[in-house]
């Protein structure tokens, strides 16, 4: 329910948590890839009324309390004029990534032209799912999308562009404030269409010292959420040991991966809704223990707004079935 969903994303206590799953629409259902056969991934995106029926398949099968649109982070290159496709095996590559401190130098052009499909399937999904849940919008954080531009593919440390921090730390900034000013107007845009809560996706930024991330990309972070008149919800990898750079976001939900002890989470964070956290690969156990793991992540979370999901994505072979325990588990308690 998205009333559910909007009072523990502002920090109450609820009955029990909302619940929805980050990926939900993807490659686990049959259905997603059945559909997928017909379309390519960026057909699929930009096509709105297929990215609301990819949207609202887990939607039809375990009514989560939260619909995330189907889209990727990547769409904002656009604008930026990066070019990108999706390669079988290897993921998104950009075909003209960052390789001189010059191409760090850039201006987006209106968020409009490039992505109204965004805002045509956030409409659709507003008035399918009314009252009954909330919708969710989301943007990529500044140091993804620039780990991913200077990159080109994906990669386990980017080294890319951690290199570029340290031999031309001025086109470092000028990169991460281009995505800045376009996730601002990207996140403006996506709340006008009717985005009920958004989700800042800064996955990698974990891979920064605390030092240049407090430096470099926690004031961008801040105006990212400060944008954003709804509740948002910040989700980073790897900061285990320095959530309150999470905190201080000013964001009203701080979302942990599985590496995070969510009692002592609750301890260093206070009273911020927290969202999050089991372990994806736990749901290719068996059943029962995925009911009680998942209980054990709502206890923990016990004392103020928590919004139950995975710590990161969901698998791509995980079964249905541990997907439906999952959310069934949120809906059967009750407190
Ligand atoms: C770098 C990056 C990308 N995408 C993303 C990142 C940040 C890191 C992270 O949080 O994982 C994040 C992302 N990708 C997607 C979302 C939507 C939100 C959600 O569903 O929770 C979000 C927030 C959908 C998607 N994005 C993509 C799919 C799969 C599409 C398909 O093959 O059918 C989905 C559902 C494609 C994509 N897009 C990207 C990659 C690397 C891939 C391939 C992934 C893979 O092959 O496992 C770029």
């Amino acid at each position: 329910m998205k009333d559910l969903f909007l009072r523990a994303a502002r920090g109450d206590r609820t009955e029990r948590p909302p619940v929805w799953m980050m990926r939900q629409a993807g490659r686990y259902l049959p259905e997603y890839r059945s559909l997928r056969e017909d379309y390519t991934f960026l057909e699929a995106i930009s096509t709105p009324e297929i990215a609301a029926e990819i949207t609202l398949q887990p939607w039809e099968r375990f009514r989560p309390d939260g619909i995330v649109m189907y889209s990727d982070i990547l769409t904002v290159l656009e604008p930026l004029g990066f070019s990108y496709h999706l390669e079988s095996g290897v993921g998104p590559v950009v075909e003209n990534p960052v390789e001189s401190p010059a191409d760090a130098e850039r201006t987006h052009e209106p968020i409009d032209d490039h992505l109204p499909y965004v805002g045509d399937l956030l409409e659709i999904l507003d008035e399918e799912l009314g009252s009954d849940a909330a919708v969710l919008g989301f943007t990529g954080g500044p140091f993804t999308l620039a780990a991913y531009v200077c990159e080109g593919t994906p990669s386990r440390n980017f080294m890319a562009v951690r290199r570029l921090r340290a031999e031309h730390p001025d086109a470092f900034e000028a990169l991460l404030r281009a995505f800045t000013d376009t996730i601002v107007d990207y996140v403006e845009y996506q709340v006008e269409a009717g985005a009920d809560a958004i989700q800042l996706f800064d996955t990698y930024a974990g891979l920064l010292s605390p030092a240049d991330y407090r430096r470099f990309l926690l004031p961008l972070h801040q105006e990212i959420v400060d944008a954003i008149d709804v509740p948002t919800i910040a989700f980073v990898r790897n900061v285990s040991g320095n959530l309150e750079l999470l905190e201080e976001t000013g964001a009203d939900v701080v979302a942990l991966d599985w590496t995070v002890d969510l009692e002592r989470a609750r301890a260093e964070l206070g009273d911020v809704a927290i969202q999050g956290n089991l372990d994806p690969a736990l749901l290719y156990g068996d059943p029962d223990d995925v009911r009680e793991r998942t209980r054990a992540v709502i206890e923990a979370a016990d004392d103020a707004g928590h919004i139950l999901n995975l710590g990161h994505g969901v698998d791509r072979n995980t079964p249905v079935e541990n997907v439906a325990a999952f959310f069934e588990t949120a809906k059967e308690f009750s407190r």
